[in-house]
């Protein structure tokens, strides 16, 4: 009995004093936790088990040996101290941040190298790169996302450009081609040509404009390849006229030296054209221009030569012929301008051209350092693209190389020889697809075999009250005149253009046409190219053209300058050579919608030569 009694006063005494032993409830994990916080958990790693020695397997691990150390080190083993404001070993990143910013913005850390060690200024840089954030190593530069033109000329990159150069379908070829222009006031052209652009009311320069003309001031060679209507014109006139304005004035000291810059043109229409485009720039510079054209009497054009020209622009017969009798020279003229070229060689012109372009001075002419096919003169030497002047004759129109561009909505490859013979090392500039007709155009195809047939569709066509002017293609001169008799039968003011009238009257003609005093002209392919009627509505192919290349410049006499317009084409079986090529055609356009007759008919299956079924 009393052994029970002091029994229990012995577990009452120690359960007291482990109570004032021990910590507060719960104490002990939380430094446990803390603990593992900051010195990491202390895994308790298990000895692998070895299978192949089954008989003693030891599964203890180190913290359970209790055997006795005897190392006083090791006996009175020291716990992590935490301390500071909880950071590991009181080291705190954003206090000692704060250090560095005060000691970095005051000039105290300066003195310290002022004895030479380090120059102030540079060590004042650095540290300002120090505490710049987007200067510290790593960091990526933010991406600067804004459009070409949210950007000032002098923040567009690379990148820019190319997307700039997409925006407007333009695409070239050969070595630096220089960016193009996104406004004309931000172009290097002088004053006096930015007012002239302005006086005439091109408010944004065109897309062939835009690339073609800052190659041209390269004193670069350049094919031009753009859509009709979209203003090549002015394209090569421009560079045409900065490189006169370099120039002293024609006078009678000079002027038996012939013109400065020679443009041709394949037709007398197109020539005169140009000479009407040319004339809006040259007047208020001053400059004299000239046309010289077949139609036209010799003694009235050397007339015309009196007072000299600073540009001539001529059809190539008429211009070989003043040159056989020594009525002009070329001697000082150094910028040549084949407009339409395809279409001068089409015509047989080739021989002439040659003899022209034979003609020009030599002195000047870029050397022909890289031999081969055009593919490598265009990526071929580049030194000479940029060298502007030719070593020798330091003043005068021949101090410059020779400058000479060809420009055409389609450029078939024989135009290649030309290009090969007489251009070197050309920028050829692109706009859309070589040779695709004008996006701005409705193409409509109509199978009509019969020719009476034709003539009901054209009037049923033309009673709709389609608003003038009008233009009917046809391709012979006697259809072109009986197909006006019959059209004036019927009470349309109506006139025709073709190579079997006078020259008068195809000049009246054509003013008759765009004065509105005739509503519908009838014409062959000489009014196919270049002739620039304002807001022709309509062109019907009475006769499908011959080859795809024509069928592209007549279409393109509606759908000028980025108005609409529509081509209505009879095709007959007898069109066969050109289905392929106009089936492709109208395919590609957005606007337009292929007839299931052209789509399946047999001959609209592969292209001409091409046997489909080999
Ligand atoms: N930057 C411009 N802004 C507005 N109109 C323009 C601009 N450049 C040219 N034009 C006008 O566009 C029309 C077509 O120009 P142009 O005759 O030079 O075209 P083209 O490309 O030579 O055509 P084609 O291949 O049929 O000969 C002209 O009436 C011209 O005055």
């Amino acid at each position: 009995m009393t052994r029970t009694r002091s029994n229990r006063s012995d577990a009452r005494n120690r359960r007291s004093l482990s109570a004032e032993r021990s910590p507060q409830p719960g104490a002990e994990e939380e430094l446990q936790v803390i603990r593992e916080r900051y010195i990491g958990v202390e895994k308790k790693k298990r000895p692998p088990r070895r299978l192949n020695e089954r008989k003693f397997v030891f599964d203890w691990a180190t913290t359970e040996d209790t055997s006795q150390e005897y190392n006083d080190l090791y006996q009175q083993r020291m716990q992590p101290t935490l301390f500071g404001r909880g950071h590991v070993g009181g080291i705190d990143p954003r206090a000692q941040e704060k250090e560095r910013r005060k000691f970095f913005q005051s000039d105290s850390h300066l003195d310290d190298f002022s004895d030479g060690d380090r120059p102030v200024a540079a060590a004042a840089t650095a540290d300002a790169k120090l505490l710049d954030p987007r200067a510290r190593p790593g960091r990526k530069p933010r991406w600067d996302d804004r459009r070409w033109s949210e950007k000032e000329l002098s923040e567009m990159q690379e990148r820019d450009w190319r997307i700039f150069k997409e925006d407007f379908n333009i695409s070239t070829k050969g070595g630096r081609i220089p960016n193009p222009i996104r406004h004309w006031k931000e172009s290097s052209l002088p004053a006096p040509i930015l007012d002239i652009i302005h006086q005439v009311g091109y408010l944004e320069p065109t897309p062939i404009q835009r690339q073609a003309i800052p190659i041209g001031l390269q004193n670069r060679d350049i094919i031009g390849i753009a859509e009709t209507g979209s203003g090549k014109t002015a394209s090569f006139l421009i560079p045409m006229l900065v490189y006169i304005s370099g120039l002293p004035p024609i006078t009678a000291e000079n002027m038996a030296n012939g013109p400065y810059a020679l443009i041709l043109a394949p037709t007398r229409e197109l020539a005169q054209q140009i000479e009407h485009e040319t004339i809006k720039f040259c007047q208020p510079l001053g400059y004299h221009c000239v046309s010289l054209v077949g139609g036209h009497a010799m003694e009235e054009q050397s007339f015309n030569l009196r007072n000299g020209a600073a540009i001539i622009i001529a059809t190539p017969g008429r211009l070989k012929d003043l040159l056989d009798r020594r009525i002009l020279v070329l001697t000082q003229c150094a910028y040549v301008v084949m407009d339409e070229a395809d279409r001068m060689i089409d015509m047989g012109f080739e021989p002439d051209v040659n003899y022209i372009l034979d003609a020009l001075p030599v002195s000047n002419k870029k050397p022909d350092t890289v031999a081969g096919d055009m593919d490598n003169e265009l990526d071929g030497d580049e030194e000479h693209d940029q060298a502007m002047l030719v070593d020798g004759p330091t003043t005068g129109p021949l101090t410059r190389y020779r400058q000479t561009t060809m420009f055409s909505a389609t450029m078939p490859t024989a135009v290649e020889r030309l290009a090969q013979k007489y251009l070197r090392r050309p920028a050829v500039v692109t706009i859309g697809t070589a040779g695709q007709a004008v996006e701005t155009v409705e193409q409509r195809v109509e199978m009509i075999n019969d020719e009476t047939r034709k003539r009901q569709r054209l009037l049923d066509i033309l009673r709709r009250g389609i608003e003038p002017p009008i233009i009917v293609f046809v391709n012979q001169k006697k259809i072109a005149d009986s197909l006006t008799r019959f059209i004036r039968a019927e009470g349309y003011p109506v006139t025709t253009l073709h190579g079997g009238k006078s020259q008068d009257q195809r000049e009246a003609s054509l003013t008759q046409l765009k004065d509105g005093t005739m509503e519908i002209l009838v014409a062959t392919d000489v009014a196919g190219r270049g002739i620039d009627v304002k807001d022709v509505s309509l062109v019907v192919n009475f006769d499908m053209a011959k080859n795809i290349e024509d069928y592209t410049h007549r279409i393109g006499r509606t759908g000028r300058a980025g108005k609409s317009g529509v081509a209505i084409t009879f095709l007959a079986n007898s069109d066969a050579d050109v289905m392929f090529d106009l089936k492709q055609m109208i395919a590609k356009s957005s606007i337009s919608r292929l007839p299931p007759e052209l789509a399946n008919h047999e001959a609209a299956q592969a292209q001409k030569g091409n046997f489909k079924n080999i």
